[in-house]
């Protein structure tokens, strides 16, 4: 069973086509990684799975269910939680309110606050300040720690490392072994290879919409590397 899977995916904004025949899967505990350049489709994966862009050809599986139809809460109800690009914390909410937000959508198991203010001491001692008030990184542990909460088995990161100091990608490199060891599935979509290298076992490469390359990250050419992501 996968945790999620695209088969020959067409996706859509409107009349533009984003992807072009997509096919990729990640099973349980498996850490993928999806790489690429600025534009080249990668949060459109994201938003094909969550019901922003527009499928017209091809089929996903959520938890080894093919579904068609997606609404926001669709992955989430079937394990999958995303991190999404830029954070997106909820202005005028509270760290605690935007913890809680992600439980709303999710499944129960065993993350709770608790286990979340464990992972991210910081959470807990400013639980009732607003997410806003957070630096970029510790903004970046709110938006994993609310993904946490819905209980996923797939963890989805969409450009984690985006604006963050290379100690805080460090950081968030360690924590994101941590949750793969623990057994939590991790797909993350990047163009900062420092920290593909460290967390990802496979990888996709998506240029123009399309899937060119895939394998073991051990056998990821310099080539590719030099046209396709950023060393
Ligand atoms: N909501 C949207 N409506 C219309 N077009 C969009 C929308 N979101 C993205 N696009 C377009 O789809 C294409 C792919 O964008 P996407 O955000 O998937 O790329 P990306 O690889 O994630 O890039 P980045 O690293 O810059 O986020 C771009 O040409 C973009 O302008």
């Amino acid at each position: 069973m996968s945790l999620l899977a695209f088969r020959d995916v067409d996706a859509y904004y409107g009349r533009a086509q984003v992807l072009h025949g997509v096919t990729f899967d990640i099973r349980p505990e498996e850490r993928v990684a999806i790489l690429g350049r600025n534009g080249v489709g990668k949060t459109t994966v994201v938003n094909a799975f969550l019901g922003i862009a527009t499928i017209r050809r091809g089929e996903v599986d959520l938890a080894g269910r093919t579904a068609s139809r997606f609404q926001h809460f669709t992955a989430a109800r079937s394990g999958i939680a995303v991190v999404p690009q830029g954070r997106r914390i909820i202005p005028g909410l509270s760290i605690r309110e935007n913890l809680l937000l992600g439980a709303a959508v999710g499944r129960r198991g065993g993350w709770n606050l608790e286990r979340v203010f464990d992972l991210f001491p910081i959470l807990r001692e400013r639980a009732d300040t607003p997410g806003t008030a957070l630096s970029g990184g510790q903004q970046q542990m709110l938006a994993i720690g609310r993904a946490l909460m819905a209980n996923p088995s797939l963890l989805v990161l969409d450009e984690p490392s985006e604006g963050l100091a290379p100690v805080i990608v460090d950081e968030l490199a360690e924590i994101f072994r941590r949750l793969a060891a623990e057994g939590t599935g991790i797909l993350l979509i990047e163009q900062n290879f420092g920290l593909v290298r460290r967390v990802a076992d496979r990888y996709y490469v998506l240029s123009k919409g399309t899937v060119i390359e895939a394998g073991e990250l051990a056998g990821l050419s310099m080539e590719t590397l030099k046209r396709h992501v950023a060393v």
